[in-house]
């Protein structure tokens, strides 16, 4: 199995902040999981720890391990990870503004094993095909996009590297509920499509538990809570008990 997993993780940055503390989480092989929690629990930190991201902002894994398909990432340079099949999706939505939606596809290709331009042309119709919008605009500078228009190109470069697992840092955030929803969707498509691993981090209770099978919840840098979508609760306990009720978190339209 390739199984992604995180081992009594604790995670510093700088001298002392300590953003984890002895995390343990297994993202099974081709299933949606989702990683829950306030601001500043340690969402992003943990995906950071798996992508390797993690040593630009000096940050550190203090003890414990990340493995995927049993191999041990902690030594691995980011480069390396990505050649092995783990895609970021960054919060902020990286993508190229000043070049087309296409040359955005095909840069972010160069992660992944050399391949040849049928190939390439196969995978970006592939991600044209979950995201029609991108495939109507290939030739437009990606700049220009909206919101939820560059979300779907950032996702649409992660697939484009071929990856194993994918991980996806707040997807909905400042999204209107539709186009979340709508991201949300093609997530799910290409989940059940393909069999692809994805972890996602998300702050919206409804939209994790719609999508996701397996749920964490992170509270000050350790897991607080985990479970099944049917098992772990409402989004309105979770809401309550782990996101100081914020009912703006767990609306949907
Ligand atoms: N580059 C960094 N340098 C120093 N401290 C950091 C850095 N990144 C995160 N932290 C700290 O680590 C803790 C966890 O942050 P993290 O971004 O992982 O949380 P999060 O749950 O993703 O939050 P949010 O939902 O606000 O994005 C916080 O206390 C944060 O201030």
């Amino acid at each position: 199995m390739t199984d992604l997993t995180v081992e009594n993780l604790s995670v510093v940055y700088g001298q002392a902040i300590a953003a984890l503390d002895d995390v343990t989480m297994t993202v099974s092989e081709g299933r949606m999981t989702a990683l829950m929690g306030a601001n500043g629990a340690g969402k992003s930190t943990v995906l950071k720890a798996i992508s390797g991201v993690l040593e630009f902002e000096r940050g550190r894994i203090s003890t414990g391990r990340v493995t995927f398909g049993g191999q041990q990432l902690n030594d691995i340079p980011v480069h390396r990870r990505s050649r092995m099949g783990v895609a970021h999706v960054r919060e902020g939505r990286h993508i190229l503004s000043n070049m087309t939606v296409e040359e955005n596809l095909d840069v972010a290709g160069f992660a992944a094993p050399p391949r040849s331009k049928a190939e390439t042309a196969r995978i970006a119709d592939r991600i044209y095909g979950y995201f029609p919008v991108l495939g109507e605009r290939r030739r437009g500078t990606a700049g220009y996009l909206s919101g939820g228009e560059q979300q779907m190109l950032a996702i649409g470069r992660a697939i484009a590297a071929e990856p194993r697992v994918m991980l996806v840092d707040e997807a909905s955030l400042g999204l209107a509920p539709m186009i979340a929803e709508q991201i949300f969707e093609i997530l799910g498509r290409i989940n059940a499509d393909t069999g692809l691993t994805i972890l996602i981090v998300e702050q919206n209770v409804g939209l994790a538990l719609r999508y996701a099978e397996y749920v964490y919840v992170l509270e000050n840098g350790r897991v607080a809570l985990e479970g099944t979508r049917d098992t772990i609760g409402t989004r309105e306990e979770i809401s309550a008990r782990y996101l100081g009720g914020d009912t703006t978190l767990t609306e949907m339209a």
